[in-house]
């Protein structure tokens, strides 16, 4: 019984093996396509999500907007872009980097130079240079300090200039210090500007800010570059983080208000700041020369 059945098993066997194998052959193609799908979509997903993040690929979070800094301070090669220029001993970088701190500024003092802007909120503003009052209004630039001549003292009291100095030189002070050398060889150089940005559409070349950019190209006579933000990264703002632009891996600085970040003006710190997607940015861009015959005064009336 056992060997008929057994027969019979294998007489039945044969087609039914077949037919196993053509629906195991089909699982397997059924289950190769779900699998080349679902990688697919993983890929896609993948790519979607590089994409947001950093815009352009890899990056490293130089500085969290949730963390509080002490001072974070990197040092890169300097590039020879410093060299084309006249050189000031004791100043000029031979020591070149990039860095970060939360405690120089507080956030209060950086809600009150956010305050004391708030005039130029008013009149949608996206860029002010500080310095020579010119101010972007769409397509066009006004002189804020010759628009409202003696006026200014009703949008700008003395203490906001007085407020901007004692930030400007704490500024300052930090930077000396990062690259050892003395406070008193650096001098404020335009354009020192307040930036406002939001997501509309950029209306001139002047607010197209998300383009790489070397400041020592851009502005010429910038060595030291610093910029306090006074808005905080996906609280008030989503996009918008600042990136340097590196082989290997992009460093981002994730924007906080009262946070300084400071660098060598060459293309050792070549970088760009990320379109803001969502909310308003502001920020002050602080730049320091070597060059006496570059500098400028501490804005005031004049
Ligand atoms: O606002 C920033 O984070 C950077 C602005 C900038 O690159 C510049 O002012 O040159
Ligand atoms: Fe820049």
């Amino acid at each position: 019984m056992c060997s008929r059945g057994l027969v019979t098993v294998v007489v039945f066997s044969v087609p039914s093996a077949k037919k196993d194998r053509v629906l195991r052959e089909s699982w397997r193609e059924a289950w190769l396509r779900v699998a080349g799908l679902v990688a697919g979509l993983v890929l896609a997903a993948l790519l979607l999500w590089s994409s947001l993040g950093t815009e352009d690929g890899v990056a490293e979070v130089l500085a969290h907007r949730g963390e509080v800094l002490a001072g974070r301070f990197i040092e890169v090669p300097c590039s020879e872009d410093y060299d084309g220029h006249r050189r000031f001993e004791g100043c000029t970088p031979r020591k070149c980097g990039r860095g970060v701190t939360d405690v120089v500024i507080t956030r209060e003092e950086a809600q009150r130079v956010l305050r004391y802007l708030v005039p130029q909120r008013s009149v949608q503003a996206s860029i002010l240079d500080l310095h020579s009052g010119a101010l972007s209004m769409g397509k066009h630039f006004v002189n804020l300090y010759r628009y409202f001549g003696d006026k200014i003292q009703t949008v700008f009291s003395e203490e906001d200039f007085q407020l901007y100095q004692d930030v400007r030189q704490k500024v300052q002070l930090t930077i000396a210090k990062a690259f050892g050398i003395g406070a008193s060889s650096l001098y404020l150089t335009k354009p020192t500007f307040f930036s406002r940005i939001n997501s509309s559409q950029a209306r001139t070349a002047h607010d197209e800010y998300w383009h790489a950019h070397v400041d020592k190209v851009t502005y010429g006579s910038f060595d030291y570059t610093s910029l306090l933000y006074l808005s905080d990264y996906l609280e008030d703002f989503g996009g918008g983080r600042f990136v340097f632009v590196d082989e290997g891996a992009n460093k981002t600085v994730e924007p906080r208000a009262g946070r300084v970040s400071f660098f060598t003006s060459g293309s050792e710190n070549l970088h760009r700041v990320e379109k803001v997607l969502w909310g308003t940015r502001y920020a002050i861009t602080i730049a320091f020369t070597c060059n006496p015959d570059h500098s400028i005064e501490d804005p005031a009336f004049t």
